[in-house]
């Protein structure tokens, strides 16, 4: 095979085919392709059988792209029959085959979150008598965790973690017993499962050894123990492990994913050799010396500096914004500009942001600028429970014949109106043919109701009714706000949420609902409720059809996404958005247990993703729950050379208050006017 595209040292790495190799590269450095060539090498020149080959990454989008990219050197029929795949996907082929050893049968189900979620609360219920309740998210979270650390039910220590320790201790038993009656798996048990297997019974194990016998890894920086221990097992043998990682992009640390893996490799594989590639193939000089000044920053890593042989190119533009919706118009504009002037294609420009929530203002203003968009992971915004709760009473309250809608908020936040009650109240409607809000406003009639939930369904009444005269009279956006502090929404969403950080971005979202009232309200000469959920609901029957993510990226279109989904993949032009204190670094990697290491490698993800053109951007406001608030600039910006950065107030008008503001808006309506009258 012709190696004359790679350089020494990854033609290196490409050759060294037995025992163990670390390829620890920094990113752009072409570790990934080193892993694709090295499988055409293997099959070509080593005469290896295509059935032999494990590659494992750790998106369905790369494992699809490695395997066209060596499809593409040795032809698709030698290629047929080696396995590329996510963890998940290779566990589900090991566990397909045999996990009848551990008792389940081969036609087993695998539960995602919702049915997790329904099974854990069955079982909290018979906890959940006494004064506390425990919360089911939070239950399965550490269930989870406790996967991801290959800690077995009947292990789990009742003193593990924080006060729910002994209830995890009871339910993660019972919860792994009825999954099992079920002949079910949740995700975690994929891997945990398949190490089980692997490491119970020999026989299995030693076929996995026989048959995989050359084995690689991608972003090998973000596996977790369970993952870690599948890898180490399947190796252990031949020891043809070849991993390849950044232990500078590890940003997985929070879902269990252990740098130490990385570190530690030499050690866990004697004799490993280790190869490191330093030239980056993919970004312009300027971008690269950011990248490495802001990295530098971190104690805990490898040392590695990145060159490359191209020029300086552009300057990183950095950009302070107005405010969010001052920020997205700037990127937006710019796509636009840039598209023509330098004759790309819309799926060249990535929007890259720290927290889903910043992606709402961008998806507006592309809208709004008929750019077509991709939204990559995460739910689009309208389409989040939390906003569809937060909706739903908008709607009812405009349209309480909305029985949809009104099933939906009926018992959320929770107020006592439980299953039973809501069927006896639904049948009532459906046997006398009376809308279900009348039902409502008089349910003396329907059968069976206890005092409490007369009381509860009194109670949501009359709130119904005083909110809708208050959205009839009062600001939209204040009133919105009043509804959701009356509503408990945030103390439902923090009792809720699985962990703190769920709780705090559904609260986010919440918020931000209320901020596209503030600004529909703001931009509307006469804004009513009804006309701002006619917008929203516009917005949401232009929503291109729910696809994979993969068949997404596919298209030409902007991409957004966020920084942790960002990784491995590159665009000529990106642009880093919400470089700000407290969004990047998260205001979470702040206090106790801090963690601005992580932060600085999510940002160093960003830089590198770029090849030509970086532009970072943040805003000097930001509203939340509608309420404008000061933003002081990230401190990574701090880290980036001046002479590698060209830094400027967005070109928009900037007015500072709302009454500027609405000067402003006059002025331009007094020149379309005097345009007209002339
Ligand atoms: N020797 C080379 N000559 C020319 N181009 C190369 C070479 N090696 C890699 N590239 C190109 O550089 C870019 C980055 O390569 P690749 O994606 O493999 O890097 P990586 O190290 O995996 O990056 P990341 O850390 O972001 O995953 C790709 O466009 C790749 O085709
Ligand atoms: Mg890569």
């Amino acid at each position: 095979m012709d190696l004359s595209a790679l350089n020494e040292q990854q033609r290196a790495a490409v050759r060294h085919t037995e025992g163990p190799l670390l390829l620890l590269a920094g990113a752009g450095s072409g570790k990934t392709r080193v892993i694709t060539s090295r499988i055409a090498f293997l099959l070509q020149d080593r005469g290896v059988p295509s059935q032999a080959i494990l590659a494992v990454t750790f998106t369905n989008k790369a494992a699809r792209e490695m395997r066209e990219r060596v499809e593409g050197i040795v032809g698709r029929k030698q290629a047929k029959g080696m396995v590329i795949s996510t963890f998940h996907a290779l566990c589900v082929r090991i566990l397909k085959e045999d996990i009848e050893q551990l008792g389940y049968k081969k036609n087993f189900s695998i539960y995602g979150g919702a049915d997790q979620l329904r099974l854990i609360r069955d079982l909290l219920q018979e906890v959940n008598t006494g004064l506390r309740k425990f919360d089911a998210d939070r239950v399965l979270w550490l269930i989870s965790d406790a996967k991801n650390r290959l800690i077995p039910p009947d292990r789990f220590a009742p003193t593990h973690g924080d006060e729910y320790g002994p209830v995890v201790a009871t339910i993660y038993p019972r919860y792994q017993r009825a999954l099992k009656a079920f002949n079910a798996v949740d995700f975690d048990d994929l891997i945990m499962l398949t190490v089980r297997l692997l490491q119970d019974k020999p026989a299995v194990l030693e076929k996995y050894r026989q048959r995989f016998r050359y084995l690689m890894v991608d972003e090998y920086q973000d596996t977790n123990a369970a993952q870690y221990r599948l890898l180490r097992l399947l190796a252990e043998g031949h020891r043809n492990l070849c991993v390849v990682g950044d232990d500078d992009q590890s940003i997985y640390g929070w879902r269990g994913a252990d740098l130490g893996n990385i570190l530690d490799f030499e050690k866990d594989f004697p004799g490993t050799m280790v190869i490191r590639l330093e030239q980056n193939y993919r970004s312009t000089g300027n971008i690269l010396t950011a990248a490495n000044a802001v990295i530098r920053n971190n104690l805990k890593r490898k040392i590695k500096a990145l060159w490359t042989a191209d020029g300086p190119g552009d300057k990183i533009d950095y950009l302070l914004c107005e405010d969010d919706e001052d920020e997205a118009r700037v990127v937006v504009e710019r796509i636009m500009a840039e598209r023509f002037k330098a004759r790309l294609s819309y799926r060249d420009f990535a929007i890259l942001f720290r927290t889903n929530v910043q992606s709402r203002a961008f998806e507006e203003q592309l809208r709004y600028q008929d750019v077509p968009y991709v939204l990559i992971g995460g739910q689009q915004f309208f389409d989040r429970k939390e906003v569809k709760d937060v909706l739903a009473y908008f709607r009812v309250l405009l349209n309480p014949r909305d029985e949809v809608n009104l099933l939906r908020i009926l018992n959320t936040p929770k107020r006592g109106i439980g299953d039973t009650s809501a069927d006896r109240l639904i049948r009532f409607s459906a046997e006398h043919d009376i809308p279900l809000w009348q039902v409502l406003k008089n349910p003396a009639e329907v059968e069976g109701l206890g005092d409490k939930v007369m009381e509860s369904i009194a109670t949501f009444v009359d709130l119904m009714q005083n909110f809708r005269r208050r959205f009839r009279v009062g600001q939209l956006s204040d009133t919105g706000r009043e509804l959701l502090q009356e509503l408990r929404f945030e103390d439902d969403l923090l009792r809720t949420a699985q962990d703190p950080d769920k709780a705090r971005r559904r609260m986010a979202n919440v918020a931000e609902v209320i901020n596209a009232m503030a600004s529909y309200e703001q931009r509307e000469v006469q804004p009513t409720l009804e006309g701002f959920l006619d917008k929203v609901s516009l917005l949401d029957r232009d929503e291109p059809p729910r696809q994979d993510k993969d068949a997404k990226l596919q298209r030409d279109a902007v991409v957004l996404m966020s920084l942790h989904s960002s990784k491995g993949l590159e665009f000529p032009c990106v642009f880093l958005v919400g470089m700000e204190d407290e969004l990047l670094p998260h205001k979470k990697s702040k206090g106790a247990n801090s963690n601005i290491e992580e932060e600085r490698r999510l940002c160093y993800v960003g830089i590198t993703r770029a090849q030509k053109k970086l532009t970072l951007l943040g805003a000097a406001r930001r509203k939340k729950f509608g309420v404008m608030q000061l933003r002081s600039p990230s401190c990574f910006l701090e880290e980036i050379p001046d002479e590698v950065l060209h830094s400027a107030a967005s070109d928009a008008p900037t007015a500072t208050t709302e009454e500027e503001k609405d000067q402003l808006a006059n002025n331009a309506f007094a020149d379309i006017k005097a345009m007209l009258d002339f």
